[in-house]
């Protein structure tokens, strides 16, 4: 909970009255705890954009066309990269890029920016990443800060996870995390990601995933923190 000496903090630095929040996941199942404490919130519009980076790229565009937020939080859980972060953790992902978009040559994984066929500069990108610039937001949020890769098929691969892990320095994988940072980025929308590890990278053993335990804690502290926000 943002919450320091009794002070809710995320209102010192919040004045309007009116927030209006955008509650972005990819699947009902991440969010269904909250189903009833929504059902109460005015200042919350829940938009479910579907698996993946081009589904929630679609859906949040359109969805910003058409309303202005002072937040978009994305909810969702993902796979970590990193021993830090074990299944049932929770992390606000401070930076994101697509593990995907590039070639495998030779066994080696480069990306566009790699090939020289793109900026790694050219805004939304800042050295081939996608930041979250709202670092007081992140802050405020009191989670550990996570590097994130988005991709459109869970790696499986070793030799991707140890690129990943290694050469991008990657923490957290998700299908959605780099296209709700490059909307929100080129609308400039005040967003977060908050991250739940329901497995490790790589573990199609579903016996060996937490879902339902980061499902609860994911949905705990959105719970916390669309409640401090709107405070
Ligand atoms: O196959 C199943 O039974 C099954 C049950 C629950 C969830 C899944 C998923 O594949 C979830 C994909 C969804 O969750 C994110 N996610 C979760 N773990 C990972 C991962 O290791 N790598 C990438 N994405 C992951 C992702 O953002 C999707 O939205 C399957």
């Amino acid at each position: 909970m943002p919450n320091f000496a009794g002070r809710n903090i995320f209102a010192t630095v919040t004045q309007d009255m009116h927030k209006k929040i955008l509650l972005l996941a990819a699947t009902e199942l991440e969010i269904r705890p909250l189903n009833s404490f929504l059902k109460e919130q005015d200042a919350v519009d829940v938009l479910i954009a579907g698996i993946g980076g081009v589904s929630t790229t679609y859906g949040l565009t359109r969805q910003l066309a058409r309303q202005r937020y002072d937040l978009v939080l994305q909810a969702g859980i993902g796979g970590s990269l990193a021993n830090r972060y074990a299944p049932g953790t929770v992390a606000v992902i401070n930076r994101e890029c697509f593990g995907d978009l590039g070639v495998v040559e030779e066994g080696r994984r480069r990306s566009v920016f790699d090939l020289q066929l793109a900026p790694a500069d050219a805004p939304p990108f800042t050295g081939g990443w996608l930041l979250n610039p709202y670092d007081g937001l992140m802050a405020l949020t009191g989670l550990d800060q996570a590097k994130g890769v988005t991709v459109n098929e869970i790696t499986t691969s070793k030799d991707t996870i140890r690129h990943f892990r290694n050469d991008l320095g990657a923490e957290i994988e998700s299908m959605e995390g780099a296209a709700l940072h490059y909307v929100a980025l080129q609308e400039a929308v005040p967003f977060l990601q908050v991250r739940a590890v329901s497995n490790y990278a790589g573990e199609r053993d579903k016996t060996k995933w937490a879902l339902g335990a980061s499902v609860s804690k994911l949905n705990e502290i959105i719970e916390q923190l669309i409640r401090a926000f709107i405070a």
